[in-house]
């Protein structure tokens, strides 16, 4: 079987000032797998991710490899995704698209054709010369989820990427999301508050509790792919998985409370 992606195992954080942040959280991920982690504001969720990226440097126990070794920042085989879209505003589409293959020196051509089809698969074709003062914020996020998908990272770690979208938008943009990950066979790792978004998405959800943040329940999510998370709704099964994952939340918050 080939070697995961990310390979956590009892990893334990404590930041500078002593506020114990992960204890014993231990993750597998494997190449292709879309996982979303969800819980309560606060729990270690960014934290995670952060270490994922090599964001965090606090001292740590425990082990954690990305891609075979100790996480690194500015590999180009993981790619961040946040809620704010970070467009440059004097970059039209096309070049927003480009700007992280511009800095991994792709060459233009080629950056260019990758952008184009990508653009293409979220529906912008029409708008590569438009400034993002011109798009809308679900458009905006839309060349945010090109760019990321352009660098062809292995992995791409999302911190609530549509958390700032209407539910409508957020829906458009999940099934594009979805679209775009089984045409470009990525690792994700999910950060959301949103459980329907989890599910809909996810082959597995990890849910988290404070105190300290720490893994306590993963849930497989055996729902056939490929999958429209707007067609979900329909899909009994669905709302068996979302009750349950609620009643997980909803139970480990009373524990704690
Ligand atoms: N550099 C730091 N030093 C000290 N504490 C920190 C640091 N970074 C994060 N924390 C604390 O660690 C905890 C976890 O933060 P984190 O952002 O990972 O939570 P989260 O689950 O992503 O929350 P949210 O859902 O609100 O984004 C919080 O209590 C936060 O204040």
């Amino acid at each position: 079987m080939a070697s995961p992606i990310v390979d956590i195992k009892d990893l334990s954080l404590r930041f500078d000032n002593g506020f114990h942040a992960l204890s014993n959280v231990s993750l597998t991920l494997r190449q292709g797998e879309f996982v979303s982690i969800v819980g309560p504001s606060g729990c270690g969720k960014t934290t995670l991710l952060n270490m994922m990226a090599g964001l965090v440097r606090a001292p740590h126990t425990g082990h954690i490899s990305v891609h075979g070794q100790a996480p690194a920042l500015g590999t180009a085989k993981t790619a961040y995704m946040l809620a704010r879209d970070c467009l440059l505003p004097w970059r039209t589409t096309l070049d927003n698209a480009c700007y992280s293959m511009e800095l991994r020196r792709v060459p233009k051509e080629a950056a260019h054709a990758k952008a184009r089809k990508l653009l293409n698969a979220v529906g912008l074709t029409d708008f590569e010369k438009l400034y993002p003062k011109s798009l809308s914020h679900g458009m905006r996020q839309r060349v945010a989820l090109v760019r990321t998908f352009a660098l062809d990272s292995e992995l791409l770690l999302m911190d609530e990427p549509f958390g700032a979208l209407d539910a409508q938008t957020k829906v458009t943009l999940a099934d594009i999301l979805l679209r775009l990950w089984e045409m470009e066979k990525r690792t994700v790792v999910f950060v959301t508050h949103d459980l329907a978004e989890a599910i809909a998405l996810s082959d597995r959800v990890i849910v988290m509790n404070s105190g300290p943040g720490r893994i306590v329940r993963e849930m497989v999510i055996d729902l056939p792919r490929p999958r429209s998370v707007r067609k979900m709704q329909g899909n009994p099964h669905f709302h068996e998985l979302y009750t349950s994952l609620w009643n997980s939340i909803d139970q480990s918050a009373h524990a704690h409370a």
